[in-house]
């Protein structure tokens, strides 16, 4: 378990473009080593920042798209077609504008039981990753509560620590979602935090405490053999 690093750049932009460069160096490095590139992405303002960066000739150009895997770490209970759906943002900002093969881009299901949406997508990530089911890179962000992926405040899913992948009511949504567990998440080699803005303070003040306890869900990412990366701005930290 490595420490977190914690990398403050002026805003939200700038952490993005960071993002970027790091997400292609992680992607080369990745394919150099094992020919492919698996990673999860995540909704969020901040992750949808960095895709549309991803799209631009200066990062795409950089990027073997067709050795490039994606999943997605939580995605909304909604139609792909539906506004909310993380997949549908994501191909907006980024896979429309990429050469990336369709059955390289692994889509969680959204139709029918979320139970059976949950097991049929964890049966799709053991599928691609095999038995040791690690993401080479997952992306997060972290809601204004402390909520990553969709491991939401006071939500069954946060004691899981069999299951990959499951469906979680949210109630403060009123809505399901289909979440990665923190087993998955805290199998990645590295996880990368996107975090900016200042509504995030109150929650960093205390995680980046000395000594903090345990309060948010967002704490229990911490990668077995993996490395925890926050790209965080100036407001994220400041409050201001
Ligand atoms: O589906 C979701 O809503 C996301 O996966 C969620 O976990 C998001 O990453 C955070 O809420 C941060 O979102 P912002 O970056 O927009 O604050």
């Amino acid at each position: 378990m490595s420490t977190p690093v914690k990398l403050i750049w002026k805003d939200k932009e700038a952490l993005s473009l960071a993002a970027a460069y790091y997400f292609v160096d992680a992607c080369a490095k990745s394919i150099a080593t094992n020919d492919r590139f698996t990673v999860a992405f995540s909704g969020g303002s901040t992750p949808k920042r960095l895709f549309e960066l991803l799209a631009l000739p200066e990062f795409s150009s950089n990027i073997d798209w067709k050795k490039v895997f994606i999943f997605w770490s939580d995605e909304r209970f909604v139609p792909h077609t539906n506004d909310e759906s993380n997949y549908k943002t994501s191909k907006i900002a980024l896979l429309d504008h990429v050469k990336i093969p369709k059955k390289n881009i692994f889509v969680t299901p959204t139709k029918g039981e979320p139970a059976a949406c949950a097991a049929e997508y964890e049966a799709s990530v053991k599928a691609v990753l095999g038995k040791s089911a690690s993401f080479d890179l997952t992306l997060l962000g972290m809601g204004d509560d402390g909520h990553t992926a969709s491991l939401f405040p006071g939500t069954t899913i946060l004691s899981e620590q069999k299951r990959l992948v499951k469906e979680v009511w949210v109630e403060s949504k009123q809505t399901w979602r289909i979440s990665f567990t923190y087993p998955l998440i805290n199998k990645s080699k590295q996880v990368m935090l996107l975090v900016g803005d200042a509504n995030k303070y109150p929650v960093l003040k205390k995680i980046f405490a000395k000594n903090a306890k345990y309060l948010f869900p967002v704490q229990g990412v911490n990668p077995a053999k993996g490395q925890t990366i926050w790209m965080l701005d100036e407001a994220a930290v400041t409050g201001q």
